[in-house]
């Protein structure tokens, strides 16, 4: 069944945010111990994303042997995973940090495993807190995706969002200062 995801008409304007990355910049990472694009995660995906032009970002994953799912293809789980840091950066263009309320993968073509998957996300839409995104994943061709996915990221203030778990977080010492309570 294709994506039933609705993107409202009423959006809001949206402009780059003046400190975001420019197109071909490496983006930062939103925190180092992400299972997604976190450089210390010990066994994250540690994916690099790139912005884009407009309202893009951009990410490569080589789809290692231990990712398998069924009998040599990608796990469908690891596949949504990547998706969600790849579209999670987009708020980051715009500006505020924001957290996946909703994330929907349409798997379209098996992925083998020791192959590299090129993502792109891309913004479709602001209304509110809400940001509509789409990510696709493909070999090289863009037309020819092999998974699409679609997510709705909500902003939130990161200070109150995640102050009381930062005694669980890997850094937590790191953050208890960045981010506690006042
Ligand atoms: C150090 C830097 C870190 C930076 C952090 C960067 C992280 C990126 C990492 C990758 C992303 C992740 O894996 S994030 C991890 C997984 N996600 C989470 O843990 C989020 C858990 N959910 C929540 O904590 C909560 O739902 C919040 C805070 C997101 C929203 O709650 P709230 O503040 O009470 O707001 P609420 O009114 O409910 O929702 C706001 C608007 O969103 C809509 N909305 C809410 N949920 C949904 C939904 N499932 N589908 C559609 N729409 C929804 C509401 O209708 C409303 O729209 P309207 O009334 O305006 O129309």
């Amino acid at each position: 069944m294709k994506s039933s995801f609705v993107v409202p008409t009423d959006l809001d304007p949206v402009q780059r945010h003046p400190k975001a990355a420019k197109a071909g910049e490496r983006m930062r990472m939103h925190n180092p111990m992400c299972f997604g694009c976190g450089e210390e995660s010990p066994n994250g995906l540690r994916l690099e994303m790139f912005a884009g032009e407009e309202f893009t970002v951009d990410a490569a994953m080589r789809v290692q042997t231990q990712f398998e799912g069924g009998p040599g293809v990608i796990h469908g789980g690891v596949l949504s995973t990547a998706f969600d840091d790849v579209m999670g950066m987009v708020p980051l263009l715009v500006g505020p940090s924001a957290v996946t309320v909703h994330l929907e993968v349409d798997y379209i073509k098996p992925i083998p495993v020791e192959t590299t998957l090129q993502f792109r996300a891309s913004l479709l839409g602001r209304q509110r807190r809400k940001i509509y995104t789409e990510g696709i994943a493909h070999y090289g061709d863009p037309t020819q995706p092999v998974a699409v996915a679609h997510g709705i990221f909500v902003t939130i203030n990161a200070r109150e969002h995640f102050a009381d778990h930062l005694e669980n977080s890997q850094l937590s010492d790191e953050y208890k200062r960045r981010l506690s309570r006042p």
